[in-house]
């Protein structure tokens, strides 16, 4: 069924070592035979943190599913139990100043690909989806989870603070008050919760059948003029689109004074080390 995998084994190299995940590319796109819909599978053990090399390929995988002329893109992880767990810490921690500015332009290029999408695009969340992972799920139109895993903007937790366009992407799909009180909150959302305040549109039992509802989601265009489509989405989508694109600098100029304060370096520290601890328990 699969009309073809578009897998990778890219050699790449880089001059740091805690950041080599793979040498092989970290996303695939399966396209369904059938539907001509695209499967992008975020694939970057042990967590899918979305470091530069995982954004690179996220952002060159919807390039080709647009190019492709994909009748719609379902976006899923490859971890049974983890969507995505977000930003890779270590990106900014301690972060090297030539990486971090590549780091966070290469997030802004994967959010602006993303949310201004010309396909119809959906995510199944087979799997925990804190902060960048919530992002990710967020700038899809439709959201179908699996239950019993969390999903939420959780920065103030980390005592850092969700930029504007992270915030544009939750506001798209929740309502202000209850997006402004969550985002204060750093609030994570059960998929129950997530499911009665609107965060997701359903609840399925396996990625299969995530995955199928998806399908039938991007299928419920197949009478609709594919360009009125994408018109009137990019139309609904403008003003946030544009906001980040014009304030592409500012933002990236903020993100790297903010990171590189004393006080949320510290509290990164800790945050890591916390990480670890549990991960060793
Ligand atoms: C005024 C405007 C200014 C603008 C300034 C902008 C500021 C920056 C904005 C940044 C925006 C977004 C931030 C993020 O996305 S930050 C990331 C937030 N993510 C989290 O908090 C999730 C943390 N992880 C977890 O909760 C759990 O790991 C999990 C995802 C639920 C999975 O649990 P698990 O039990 O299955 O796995 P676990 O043992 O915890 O982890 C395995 C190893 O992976 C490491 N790890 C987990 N998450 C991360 C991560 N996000 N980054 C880096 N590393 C991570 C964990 O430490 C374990 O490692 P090890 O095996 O011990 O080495």
């Amino acid at each position: 069924m699969l009309r073809s995998t578009i897998s990778s084994l890219v050699p790449r190299a880089t001059s740091v070592a805690r950041h080599m995940s793979n040498a092989a590319k970290l996303t695939t796109v399966e396209i369904n035979d059938v539907t001509g819909i695209a499967t992008l599978t975020m694939n970057r053990p042990p967590v899918n943190g979305l470091n530069l090399e995982l954004l690179t390929d996220l952002n060159n995988s919807i390039q080709e599913i647009e190019d492709n002329k994909s009748r719609g893109l379902i976006l899923t992880s490859s971890n049974p139990t983890i969507f995505s767990a977000g930003l890779d810490i270590l990106e900014m921690y301690k972060p090297d100043k030539e990486r971090l500015k590549a780091f966070w332009t290469t997030l802004q290029d994967v959010w602006l690909a993303l949310y201004g999408s010309a396909v119809p695009t959906a995510a199944a969340i087979n799997g925990h989806s804190p902060a960048g992972g919530c992002l990710l799920a967020t700038s899809c139109e439709y959201r179908v989870m699996l239950p019993k895993f969390t999903i939420g903007l959780n920065e103030t937790k980390l005592g850092i603070v969700a930029p504007k366009w992270f915030m544009s992407s939750f506001l798209s799909v929740l309502p202000r008050r209850v997006a402004e009180r969550a985002l204060n909150q750093g609030r994570m959302f059960t998929t129950d919760e997530a499911l009665r305040n609107g965060l997701i549109d359903e609840v399925a039992n396996s990625k299969e059948e995530a995955l199928a509802k998806c399908a039938e989601f991007i299928g419920s265009f197949s009478k609709v003029n594919p360009l009125a489509r994408s018109l009137t989405k990019q139309q609904l989508r403008a003003a946030e689109l544009s906001e980040l694109e014009n304030e592409r600098a500012q933002d990236l100029e903020k993100f790297i004074f903010f990171v590189n304060q004393p006080a949320v370096q510290k509290g990164l520290g800790i945050y890591l080390e916390n990480l670890k601890k549990k991960s060793k328990n």
